[in-house]
């Protein structure tokens, strides 16, 4: 709709979310200025507001915060499942880096694949709609004419290989060869799947598993019908061999008697049970990344160790990269090799595991270590005062200051953007405060975080 596109438009890409994370990498999902909004007729609720991280082949990224802060709007993002009045704006990019399933996804949908070859200098758009099975409007043009006519050079297709923020595409090769089988380099951009390449990338290459698993089964099929048709779909695999597999998936996610099992219904099952289920439904894909939203925290404190431990084993044993969501940082601390703090739909800090729960840097993460049970030796335990807001408006100051205890004026007047919290520091611990990097002055740090030391004064 053009009144959606037009509040589109003035949402900013947020270039500063780039700045601060590496490029080249052999992650397996490359999340770049992820943005997603739900356009109520009260307000824009921008649930994920810009945001960047990537998962590296089997590793465990967790995605911590309290209520309210966007974890599973970006699960969701991430698996294609946004529904109206929600979209995944322009200029989000979601990119699935498996060599093998971009040529297998060249293979099977040559019409969805865009040679950047053809792109090398300026091309038009138009045409380019009119070479895949995508239609204008699925990118969100209401008229095929309004598509812009974009330089692909101009906007950084050398660094990034491929279409960036308003020319998006389904499906990017290098166009190294004529053929699929030549494809060297490529990526799948998940964020604009639709139709039978999403249904094949979500459950396939990708599986989620959520908190409550009677929202994964059905009640009307047995668990072992449910995981045959996972394979049938998936795998190909039917008859007497799934319903062995089927057996052997439930054994091997720790359902004891698992032959006889598979024929009962999800209500025969406990709640920790049926979690083991819903997780053996995902392996049934063989999904090489897991998205986990808070899949144990309806379940009771030794079933919930129980799952974790399970988790690890499968990570372990099928080598799959994990994405655990919670708002747990005790369960954080257990499962994550990096950990990504968010807040009101911004990632405030992100590091590797120990870093992280040893050195915090950002106010947010430090209030919620100091909430958990045990960890303070002695001192009292404290929360942080108040609750997240809802991003309704775009970032132009820090959405934490109101409840931060160390923030100032300037807080008030600068976005803060992810940078590497020491001034010569890498790139791998970073956090969107104006405290950082340590060691400059406020004004040094306010302009390393793109804002002008007198902010907040208009443009
Ligand atoms: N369908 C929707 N329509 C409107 N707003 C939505 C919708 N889904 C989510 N939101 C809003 O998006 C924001 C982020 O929600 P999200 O569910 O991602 O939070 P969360 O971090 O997963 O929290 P929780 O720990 O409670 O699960 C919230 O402000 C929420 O109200
Ligand atoms: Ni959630």
């Amino acid at each position: 709709m053009a009144a959606d596109g037009d509040i589109e438009r003035t949402v900013e890409p947020s270039s500063a979310a780039d700045a601060g994370s590496a490029t080249a990498h052999d992650a397996i999902i490359d999340v770049r200025n992820l943005q997603t909004a739900f356009f109520t007729e009260k307000e824009t609720i921008r649930a994920v507001d810009g945001i960047s991280f990537d998962i590296d082949p089997g590793e465990t990224v967790g995605i911590v915060g309290e209520s309210g802060s966007g974890k599973s709007v970006t699960a969701r993002s991430l698996m294609g499942l946004i529904e109206s009045p929600g979209r995944v704006l322009r200029g989000s990019s979601v990119r699935y880096r498996d060599m093998d399933t971009v040529r297998t996804f060249a293979d099977e949908f040559p019409k969805r694949t865009v040679d950047v070859a053809d792109l090398e200098a300026t091309y038009d758009a138009e045409e380019l709609f009119a070479s895949t099975a995508a239609t204008p409007q699925e990118f969100g043009y209401a008229d095929p004419a309004s598509v812009p006519l974009v330089d692909v050079a101009a906007a950084g297709y050398t660094d990034e290989l491929g279409l960036t923020s308003g020319n998006e595409c389904v499906f990017v090769t290098d166009g190294s060869a004529d053929s699929a089988a030549g494809i060297q380099r490529g990526f799948v951009e998940i964020s604009r799947l639709s139709g039978e390449p999403q249904r094949k990338m979500r459950g396939g290459r990708i599986a989620m598993v959520f908190q409550d698993p009677l929202t994964s089964l059905n009640p009307v099929y047995t668990v072992g019908n449910q995981i045959k048709e996972a394979l049938r779909q998936h795998q190909g695999i039917r008859g007497k061999a799934a319903t062995q597999e089927a057996a052997e998936l439930l054994e091997a996610v720790g359902i004891p008697d698992a032959s006889r099992r598979v024929n009962e219904y999800p209500h025969q099952f406990s709640g920790g049970m049926r979690q083991r289920a819903v997780i053996a439904m995902a392996l049934a894909c063989e999904p090489e990344v897991l998205i986990c939203d808070e899949p144990t925290t309806a379940l009771d404190v030794t079933i919930q160790a129980q799952i974790l431990d399970l988790l690890a084993e499968i990570q372990e044993s099928r080598d799959v990269a994990i994405m655990f969501i919670t708002h747990d940082m005790g369960v954080i601390a257990d499962v994550s090799d990096r950990v990504n703090v968010m807040y009101a739909g911004e990632v405030v800090e992100s590091a590797d595991v120990v870093p992280l729960f040893e050195d915090p840097k950002h106010p947010y993460t430090r209030g919620l270590l100091e909430s958990i049970p045990g960890h303070q030796s002695g001192k009292k335990l404290s929360t942080i005062e108040g609750s997240v807001p809802t991003p309704n408006e775009p970032a132009t100051y820090c959405r934490f200051a109101p409840r931060c205890p160390k923030s100032f004026d300037e807080c008030h007047e600068v976005h803060p953007v992810p940078i590497p919290v020491e001034a010569d520091g890498e790139a791998d611990h970073t956090a969107a405060c104006l405290l950082y990097p340590d060691d400059v002055s406020t004004a040094e740090a306010v302009a390393r975080h793109g804002g002008r030391s007198h902010g907040g004064d208009g443009e």
